[in-house]
């Protein structure tokens, strides 16, 4: 019997996610293969199978659509094998903030961000119980760049990165590992889907590169990876700033700056 557990990857049709599938098949575990495509998983799941002789099921659904998000969130709940969400299924929008359509930008939260968090609700319950298990939380670069003028899909992407310090505080001494994975441009699909030519950027990592060294922090238990990142000092130097700024936010007087006339 595998004793490995079996990992549940969403946004597996294509790009990091496919990739991801990849090097958990390698390693010998499971997989339960989450997005719309059926027939893009299903060649996958069957070349995995062939060269690493794993289970590899299909679970497609659409996790905009709250039947969708209901059937993976069931089986989260209920396989007790699933011991790793990789939560990756994600899409980016084009254009600024002016230019977006109300009901794209919805969508874009509802997969980025609600999607997420519903699975690792659905999830994490279980493997407190059970005091192991991983999950694991696709971000981006850009949810800690407000100056690159994605403004929503960033803010989703810094709400990965919350939820994931957030999880991590509340879920670790519990033995659940939570991960953020930063990535940096990487070639994928995601980037022709939103209307932009990865060819254009200064410099883009290719994908088996970014989830290899993702694996690389998952194996050191990293709850941030931010695989382009040059100096790790840089991440921490910003994280003890941002602690230390943390206990003079209580207050019982507004900051001298703002007092007027007193
Ligand atoms: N590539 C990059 O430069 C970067 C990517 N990221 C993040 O990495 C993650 C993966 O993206 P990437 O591999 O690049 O892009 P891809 O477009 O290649 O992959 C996106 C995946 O999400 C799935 N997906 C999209 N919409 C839905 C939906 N409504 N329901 C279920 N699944 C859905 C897609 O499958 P299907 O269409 O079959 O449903 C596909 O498998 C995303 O969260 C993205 O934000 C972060 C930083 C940089
Ligand atoms: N997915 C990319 C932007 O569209 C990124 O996060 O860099």
């Amino acid at each position: 019997m595998n004793s490995k557990a079996a990992v549940l990857i969403t946004g597996a049709s294509s790009g990091i996610g496919a990739v991801y599938a990849d090097r958990f098949a390698k390693r010998g575990h499971a997989l339960v293969l989450v997005a719309r495509d059926r027939v893009r998983m299903e060649e996958l799941a069957q070349r995995l199978r062939q060269e690493n002789g794993v289970t590899v099921e299909l679970l497609p659904a659409d996790l905009t659509d709250s039947d969708g998000l209901a059937r993976v969130e069931a089986r989260l709940r209920d396989d007790s094998r699933i011991g790793i969400l990789v939560n990756n299924a994600g899409t980016a929008a084009h254009g600024g903030f002016l230019d977006q359509a109300p009901d794209d930008v919805a969508q874009l939260i509802s997969l980025n961000t609600t999607a997420l968090t519903r699975l690792a609700s659905a999830v994490a319950p279980r493997l407190a119980r059970e005091g192991a298990g991983a999950i694991v939380n696709i971000g981006s670069v850009v949810g800690l760049a407000p100056e690159l003028g994605m403004s929503v899909y960033g803010a989703t992407k810094a709400f990965a990165l919350f939820l994931t310090q957030g999880l991590h505080v509340e879920l670790g001494p519990r033995g659940v590992y939570v991960q953020a994975v930063l990535p940096a441009a990487t070639r994928t699909e995601i980037w022709a889907k939103s209307g932009r030519d990865v060819d254009s950027l200064p410099a883009v990592m290719e994908v088996g590169e970014l989830v290899d060294a993702a694996l690389a922090g998952f194996d050191a238990r990293e709850t941030i990876t931010i695989p382009s990142l040059p100096k790790v000092e840089q991440w921490t130097s910003f994280e003890a700033a941002r602690k230390a700024m943390v206990p003079n936010f209580l207050q019982v007087h507004a900051a001298e700056r703002y007092r007027q006339g007193s």
